[in-house]
C-alpha cells in the first residue's frame, strides 16, 4: 500500500530536544530507535544527543533503521561564509557516514528561537546586503553538500529572518535551484501566516524534504495572547502529531502524492516528553498516516 518514493520517519524531538536538552534526556538512543521500531517508522532524524557514525550505523543496522538528515545551524551573516563553510563540511562527514539523504540547514544568525522573546512578534528580519550574503552562502553550502552525496534543504523557521511565506519566496528566487532546496515544514507556516498550502503549491518543485508537524489551535492561540517564546509555546503543547491537531494532512498529502514527490517525509512534533508519552504519540501519529493518508496512494490514478 505504501509509495515506494516516500519514507516515512519520525524525528527524535518528541523523545529529547535539542533546543532544551534537560527534557527527555532520560531517553537514551537505543530506547528511541526501538520506540521508532515499535511504531513503525523506516527511520528518523540525527538528534544532537547521538554518538558518532559507527556506533550509530551498529544500532541503525540492528533495527533496519535509516536516517534522513541532521539540522545545521548557519550563521552566514554573522559569522561569514568561511567559517560556515568548515562548520558545515564536518557536518556533512558525518551525514555521508550515516547514509542520510539531506542537510537540513537554517540560518540563525538574529534567530530568537531559543530566547525568552515572544515569538509572535519579535522575529528579525534582514536587510537587502544581509539577504545578498546569505543566498550567496547558500548556493556555496549546496556545493558543499553535493560533494557529499547530500542535498541541502533550507528549513524556514519561526523566530527566524526566513520564517513567512515572503520570506521564502525570496529566499527561492535568489539562490539556485540546482543547489538550495527547499524543507517543507507543516508546523512553522501555519504557525507563522498560516499560508502552509500556498507555500506548498508555489515551491513544489524545490521541496525535498517535509517535516509533518500539526498544532493544536488554541493553545497556539492561547499562547499567542500572551505573548509566548517559542520554547514556552512548545512546552505549553502548541505543537502535536498529524491526526491530533488541526491541519488538514489529507490536502498535502495529495498535493505531495499528485507532483510525485520522492524523499522523506518526517514526524516532527516537539511536546514536552513528560507531558506527552513519546511512543504514544508516535503510534498515534502512525495510526493516522496509516489510515488517513495511505489510502490516498490508491486514489491516484496511475498516468
Ligand atoms: O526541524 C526542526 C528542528 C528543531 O531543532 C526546531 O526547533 C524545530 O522546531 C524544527 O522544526
Ligand atoms: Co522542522
Amino acid at each position: 500500500m505504501g509509495n515506494q518514493r516516500i519514507s516515512w520517519g519520525i524525528a527524535p524531538i518528541g523523545w529529547r530536544n535539542d533546543d532544551i536538552p534537560e527534557i527527555g534526556a532520560e531517553n537514551t538512543l537505543s530506547h528511541l530507535l526501538s520506540d521508532i521500531v515499535v511504531a513503525g517508522f523506516e527511520g528518523t532524524e540525527v538528534g544532537g544527543f547521538f554518538p558518532e557514525a559507527h556506533v550509530l550505523n551498529k544500532e541503525l543496522q540492528l533495527r533496519n533503521l535509516r536516517i534522513a538528515g541532521q539540522w545545521f545551524s548557519s550563521y552566514i551573516i554573522r559569522d561569514g561564509l568561511e567559517a560556515a563553510t568548515q562548520a558545515f563540511h564536518k557536518h556533512c562527514e558525518y551525514l555521508k557516514e550515516v547514509k542520510a539523504a539531506v542537510a537540513v540547514v537554517s540560518e540563525q544568525t538574529y534567530s530568537i528561537q531559543g530566547t525568552e522573546k515572544n515569538v509572535f512578534t519579535e522575529k528579525p528580519s534582514f536587510t537587502d546586503e544581509e539577504w545578498e550574503q546569505l543566498c550567496q552562502g547558500l548556493n556555496e553550502l549546496g556545493k558543499i553538500a553535493e560533494e557529499y552525496d547530500l542535498k541541502l534543504v533550507y528549513h524556514h523557521h519561526m523566530g527566524t529572518g526566513v520564517q513567512t511565506l515572503a520570506e521564502v519566496d525570496r529566499l527561492m528566487e535568489n539562490t539556485d535551484p540546482n543547489l538550495v532546496h527547499l524543507l517543507y515544514d507543516t508546523g512553522h507556516i501555519y504557525v507563522s501566516d498560516g499560508e502552509f498550502m500556498t507555500l506548498l503549491n508555489k515551491h513544489l518543485d524545490r521541496i525535498k524534504h517535509v517535516h509533518f508537524k500539526d498544532l493544536r489551535q488554541t493553545v497556539k492561540d492561547h499562547c499567542q495572547q500572551a505573548g509566548r517564546s517559542f520554547l514556552q509555546s512548545f512546552l505549553a503543547g502548541m505543537f502535536t502529531v498529524p491526526g491530533d491537531g488541526c491541519i488538514d494532512f489529507t490536502k498535502i498529502y495529495n498535493k505531495l502524492l499528485e507532483s510525485d514527490y520522492s524523499g522523506w517525509i518526517v514526524i516532527e512534533a516537539e511536546q514536552d516528553p513528560s507531558i506527552a508519552h513519546p511512543l504514544e504519540y508516535a503510534l498515534k501519529a502512525r495510526k493516522y498516516v496509516d489510515k488517513e493518508l495511505l489510502p490516498l496512494n490508491m486514489l491516484l490514478v496511475e498516468p
